[in-house]
């Protein structure tokens, strides 16, 4: 029976952290990506991809949040939102992740309306990103927060970028990275709400790996999102369908 007992809290975390070793950031478009080897036409296909998955996140949160009957959570949750679709004014600090990713577009050569159209848009990139949407709808909050948590892994990747774009990719105007530069204390955050939340929903065994395989799942949607990335863009694609 012994093999059934929950791991402790430290192990837990170790088993969730291990999961690392399947994030995206090991796709092999990601590491074509990060050591510059891209065509700007295949940066911009990622980047108009990558759209459909920046303006999914706050409905991802929004349907995390209507499933939460705990105030506390839902005080703390809010700001996920905020983070995304900005507030106020939309300058500055309060534009949001939506508004900033669409100034990345800019940055490498995409009008607004190409990304807002969804033109570019994959099939494969619209079904992984809607069933992230769809499983933060049915699944209990707490398993919504857990979804979240590749965010442990996501500082590195847009820490890769940062120190890599300027001299790989010099013709994207740096302003464009803002979006990776916000990014790094907020998913910290994020990922120190989540794994309380982890930590707190895991008391069985049966949990603890319930939790493990959810981690797994959002993990294949950000894998399939660049496999139809990769796809869609070979290098030698016709000139007349780059984007
Ligand atoms: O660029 C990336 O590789 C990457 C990955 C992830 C992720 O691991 O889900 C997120 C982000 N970026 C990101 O910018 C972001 O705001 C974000 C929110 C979430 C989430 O699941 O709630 N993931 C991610």
């Amino acid at each position: 029976m012994s093999a059934d007992l929950p791991w402790s809290p430290a192990e837990f975390e170790a088993r969730l952290r291990a999961k690392e070793s399947g994030y995206h950031i090991h796709h092999p478009f990601n590491k074509r990506l990060n050591s510059g080897a891209l065509q700007p036409f295949q940066v911009r296909g990622w980047v108009a991809n990558r759209f459909y998955y920046q303006q999914a996140i706050p409905m991802k949160d929004a349907a995390v949040m209507a499933n939460c009957e705990d105030r506390a959570t839902r005080r703390r949750w809010i700001e996920r939102m905020l983070d995304h679709d900005g507030h106020g004014d939309h300058e500055g600090q309060n534009a949001g992740g939506i508004e900033t990713w669409t100034r990345l577009g800019m940055a490498v050569g995409l009008s607004r309306e190409d990304l807002w159209s969804h033109r570019h848009v994959q099939p494969g990139v619209r079904f992984a990103v809607d069933a992230y949407v769809n499983f933060a709808r049915r699944a209990p909050w707490r398993e919504g927060v857990i979804s979240s948590l590749t965010e442990m892994f996501a500082p590195k990747i847009h820490a890769d970028r940062l120190a890599g774009w300027p001299s790989m990719y010099p013709w994207i105007a740096a302003e464009g990275l803002a979006y990776f530069r916000s990014r790094i204390p907020l998913a910290q955050r994020d990922v120190e709400h989540g794994l309380e939340v982890a930590i707190a929903f895991g008391d069985t065994r049966a949990k603890q790996e319930r939790a493990i395989e959810i981690l797994q799942f959002k993990l294949d949607v950000l894998w399939s999102l660049l496999d139809a990335v990769e796809r869609a863009y070979p290098d030698d694609l016709p000139e007349e369908r780059r984007p």
